[in-house]
């Protein structure tokens, strides 16, 4: 489904004021948790990855027997802030009842977190529905990409959201901001691959933070970028010194296609968060629920 019913004007005269909430709601967060911005910006990303933009990722689990949800699968370890959209979804339901799905309270919690952290502003239309059916750890393990994918199956994953080579790129300067834990990072530490570049400093400081090849505790983080606080295209000049955290991040330095556009981002700032704004409307509005194809949840964690 693509995001043609979706409008600039949604909320026009059912929520006016519901991106000025947002952002009074999300600068409070941000106020005692600067890193809330990272934690948002990839929980859109791994919505929008499994079943569409649709808050499927809140569901709590439906199966009292297996507690089986898409938070479950190991791809999506480290997500967190999720009761912090069930928070503002609270707020919005005594401002406007019944009117603002959790897909837009994700998606609007995203851009707000580019934009407080230094990056563009970015203006996505609005209109999703939350989804009525929940999937599963399956689900989220098939959609979800590992920390050592091919650009080939990058390129796979954001061409079919509508995105060219150039936004391909950009969307996964996402990884400016925040960290990676030792789980994501051993595989590709410990099973160097010759056409792996890494910094040999870096490699250092990867195998000081994490010794061994079963990380002993899921605690241990490194940071994505020099500057992961801030939203600015440190990122590219990361990757480009071999400093890139994970395999897929080292992977667009070294492919033909993809070096010469994280130079040019690495280069101009200005230009990455021009493309990058591109690319973030095109996740969000690709695979979406729109009108009666789902509803506004009461509830972010259940369907009505
Ligand atoms: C498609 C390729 C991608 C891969 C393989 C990938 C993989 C990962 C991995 C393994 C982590 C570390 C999780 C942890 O250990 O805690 C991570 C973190 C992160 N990712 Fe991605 N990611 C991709 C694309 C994206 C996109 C498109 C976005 C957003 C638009 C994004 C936003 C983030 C953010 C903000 C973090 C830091 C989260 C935090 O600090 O809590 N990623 N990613
Ligand atoms: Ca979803
Ligand atoms: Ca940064």
């Amino acid at each position: 489904v693509h995001g043609g019913q979706l409008g600039y004007d949604y909320y026009k005269y059912s929520c006016p004021l519901l991106e000025d909430t947002v952002k009074k709601e999300m600068i409070a967060i941000f106020a005692t948790d600067i890193s809330a911005p990272a934690a948002f910006l990839r929980l859109f990303f791994h919505d929008c990855q499994v079943q569409g933009c649709d808050a499927s990722i809140l569901l709590d689990s439906h199966d009292l027997t297996t507690h089986n949800t898409e938070l479950v699968s190991s791809k999506n370890f480290g997500i967190r802030k999720q009761e912090l959209i069930s928070h503002i979804k609270s707020v919005l339901e005594l401002e406007c009842p019944g009117q603002v799905s959790c897909a837009d309270i994700i998606a609007l919690a995203a851009k707000e977190s580019v934009l407080f952290t230094g990056g563009p502003h970015i203006t996505i239309p609005l209109g999703r529905k939350d989804s009525t059916t929940a999937t599963n750890s399956k689900q989220a393990d098939l959609n979800l990409p590992s920390p050592g994918i091919t650009v080939d199956q990058l390129l796979h994953i954001f061409t079919s959201k509508g995105m060219n080579l150039e936004e391909s790129v950009a969307i996964l300067g996402a990884h400016t901001l925040g960290v990676g834990h030792c789980v994501n990072i051993v595989n590709r530490l410990y099973n160097r691959k010759p056409s792996d570049r890494m910094d040999f400093v870096f490699e250092q400081m990867l195998r000081l933070k994490c010794p061994t090849r079963v990380p002993l505790t899921n605690l241990t983080f490194v940071s994505n970028d020099l500057t992961p606080f801030v939203f600015d295209n440190q990122y590219y000049t990361n990757v480009l010194m071999g400093k890139g955290l994970f395999g897929i991040d080292s992977s667009i330095s070294t492919d033909p296609r993809t070096l010469p556009i994280v130079r040019r981002f690495a280069a101009d700032q200005n230009y990455f968060f021009n493309v990058f704004s591109s690319a973030f409307v095109k996740l969000s509005s690709t695979n979406v629920l729109t009108q009666r194809q789902g509803e506004v949840r009461r509830q972010c964690n259940r369907i009505n």
